[in-house]
């Protein structure tokens, strides 16, 4: 028993004095370790009494278990001054707050696709792919556009190589993938082509020579005006709500016929204050469309005295700019992020 309570005094002593984790550690082996002095003298219990071990044990072990703590609590005290010793040296503030981590989302064109293609799609229409670089007669020929029309001009289109009636060009709208679509699939089809588009113009506030577009198309049995207006009434609802109003007027386009020219009210103003947006008329322009042109389905082996059909266009930009009040079409390819952090 005494043997015991000097070498905790003594130990103890050591541990209040020490002055380094690495002299710690080894007062710690010398004491506690498998030769440690308190552990050879616990040995010992073995040749005691059953009587003295009843008092001895319980001690030893205490004595054992109250240096152990000791040890433990000092180690910790030698570490953490280490630490603040250490922090002292730097100036890092550990109490600022970390840097934010800016989560990134989606550019606001894909918002606009994304939203267009999921209305469609819940109105039926099949998401279809074609390619960007198109052969004259898939961007042209099929869709009833005649040799002399200006839109086969090198004013309009991208031509590339060939001369500018042979050559391939850069596709200046997605009409093309329908074109394909109706040579490999028989009616009844309803699909939508959204893509990258491509044209001749010098880019401006609200042109750009890529932008995108949205294609769709319905071909079976009896399909007429009323089909169109219905669909797309519902498109444009579901865009800008049950409460927009829509409106049709007849327009012109080579590969439909009638066309019509979609437009939806004003969103900002009741028409009759001059706003910027639809510039006093109370309407903006949306979309064109109309019923496919019996020579389309010809040159594609539909026979028109059986079927009929309606396309229609629209221009992703547009519809962005006006969703998201952008001004400039050239914000959607400047990647400024303090325009899009607004976002
Ligand atoms: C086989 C096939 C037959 C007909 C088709 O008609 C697609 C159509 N597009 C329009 C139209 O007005 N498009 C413009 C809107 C704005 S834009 O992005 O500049 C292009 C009207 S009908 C397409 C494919």
């Amino acid at each position: 028993k005494e043997k015991c309570s000097a070498a905790e005094a003594e130990y103890r002593d050591i541990i209040s004095n020490a002055a380094s984790s690495d002299a710690l550690e080894a007062a710690r082996v010398n004491c506690l370790g498998r030769k440690g002095v308190l552990t050879e003298l616990l040995k010992n219990l073995k040749d005691f009494t059953i009587e003295e071990k009843k008092e001895a044990g319980p001690l030893g072990n205490k004595i054992k278990k109250d240096l152990e703590d000791a040890f433990y609590s000092k180690k910790n005290a030698l570490e953490s001054a280490a630490l603040n010793e250490e922090l002292a040296k730097t100036n890092i503030d550990l109490t600022l707050p970390g840097w934010p981590v800016a989560n990134g989302h989606k550019h606001p064109l894909t918002i606009a696709m994304d939203r267009m293609t999921a209305i469609l799609s819940k109105l039926g229409f099949v998401w279809a792919e074609g390619p960007q670089i198109e052969e004259e007669k898939y961007n042209f020929d099929f869709l009833n556009i005649p040799l002399h029309h200006p839109a086969r001009d090198v004013q309009d289109t991208l031509i590339i190589g060939g001369g500018a009636k042979k050559g391939m060009v850069l596709r200046s709208h997605t009409s093309n993938v329908q074109v394909r679509y109706m040579e490999k699939n028989k009616p009844p089809l309803r699909i939508m082509s959204p893509g990258k588009v491509f044209r001749r113009d010098d880019i401006d506030a609200s042109h750009s020579p890529v932008f995108h577009q949205i294609e769709g198309l319905y071909v079976d049995k009896n399909v007429s005006l009323a089909d169109l207006k219905s669909d797309l009434t519902a498109f444009m609802k579901g865009l800008f709500g049950n409460k927009a109003e829509v409106r049709f007027r007849p327009s012109f386009f080579p590969f439909t016929e009638p066309s019509v020219e979609v437009d939806v009210k004003c969103v900002f103003c009741d028409g009759k204050s001059p706003c910027s947006f639809c510039k006093g008329t109370g309407w903006k322009e949306m979309l064109g469309a109309g019923i496919v042109h019996p020579n389309v389905l010809r040159n594609v082996g539909i026979d028109p005295e059986i079927y009929s059909g309606y396309a229609f266009g629209m221009g992703v930009e547009r519809l962005a700019m006006l969703m998201l009040g952008i001004k400039d079409i050239r914000a959607f390819y400047e990647n400024d992020l303090r325009i899009w952090k607004q976002f």
